[in-house]
């Protein structure tokens, strides 16, 4: 029986590229790790050998490095679309480009004023420190000449020690746990934005950097300002409050895991624990999914 080719993508996973700007003594750092993957007309390969249509994977490696020296890179975002878009126009065996980029966030390392031969007003013009564990991501899709950007954050890890509730909920013969009208609530953010851009029209680039730095503001602002009923309900809120102040993206999905704070029993120790000593769960743990999107805009973000 013959059998067929299905979906097959190729290309460079994770390039660490850091970038330095020294325009000025104040120096900027960008710390991605850039994911290609390129299809097409790529069936010869697979099934004769034949790679005349192949771009090696090195080459596409070179290219990262290379964009970052001749472009720069204001944002992972634009830099991702420059990249995507190139390697469609270039080589008429591609089709379709993805590019994802994780990127670590580095602060600048403050310092007391003057005490530094390098400190301008009360920072170091060159020294940084990895700002935890959070990571912004971004993916672009090119195809058919548009892109599609997708971008968000990863292990943003986020507690409200007060103003959480889960109670009301449906109770079986399975049913033990007990209602709370005061827990903690505690997660490691997991978000995806689509923006409405469409680089094909040549309408000019949303401001990359303003709005991943509002985006995130918006999820950690409603997370704490919202008095929630349950995990979903922090959901929608923190999903909403995104679209509702970022015109350019239509479409938000969360992963929320609920990192469970357990109220350590000591009655039999003959100590009172009022709502003072946890025991931080790490596992099970609930995981509450979902997305938010405007009204009439299909959503576009991979389910996973
Ligand atoms: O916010 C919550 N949502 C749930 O669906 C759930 N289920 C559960 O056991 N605890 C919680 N908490």
């Amino acid at each position: 029986m013959p059998m067929v080719l299905g979906q097959n993508q190729y290309g460079k996973a994770e390039t660490r590229v850091v970038r330095v700007r020294r325009d000025t003594e104040r120096h900027e750092v960008k710390d991605l790790n850039v994911g290609v993957a390129l299809s097409g007309d790529l069936s010869d390969t697979h099934l004769t050998g034949g790679n005349d249509k192949v771009l090696p994977t090195d080459t596409m490696k070179n290219t990262v490095f290379a964009f970052a020296r001749e472009h720069g890179i204001d944002s992972a975002e634009a830099y991702g679309i420059r990249l995507a878009r190139h390697f469609v126009e270039s080589q008429p065996s591609i089709t379709r480009a993805r590019i994802r980029i994780e990127e670590y966030p580095w602060n600048r390392i403050t310092s007391a004023p003057g005490r530094d031969r390098f400190v301008g007003a009360d920072e170091i013009r060159h020294s940084f420190v990895r700002d935890g564990s959070e990571t912004r991501t971004t993916e672009i899709v090119w195809e058919h000449g548009r892109a599609r950007v997708i971008s968000g954050l990863q292990d943003l890890v986020v507690m409200n020690t007060t103003a959480s509730e889960f109670r009301g909920y449906l109770k079986d013969r399975y049913t033990t746990l007990q209602e709370a009208y005061d827990r903690i609530l505690a997660t490691r953010v997991s978000a995806r934005w689509r923006f409405s851009f469409d680089a094909c029209a040549g309408a000019s680039e949303p401001d990359w950097e303003r709005s991943y730095t509002q985006a995130r503001r918006h999820l950690l602002e409603a997370f704490a300002e919202t008095y929630s009923h349950s995990l979903q309900q922090s959901l929608y809120a923190m999903a909403d409050r995104v679209l509702t102040h970022r015109h350019e993206v239509d479409e938000v999905r969360l992963s929320l895991p609920n990192k469970h704070h357990f109220l350590v029993d000591m009655e039999q120790l003959g100590i009172n624990n009022d709502k003072e000593v946890y025991y931080a769960a790490d596992r099970p743990y609930g995981l509450i999914e979902g997305t938010v999107h405007r009204e009439g805009v299909t959503p576009l973000i991979p389910v996973d």
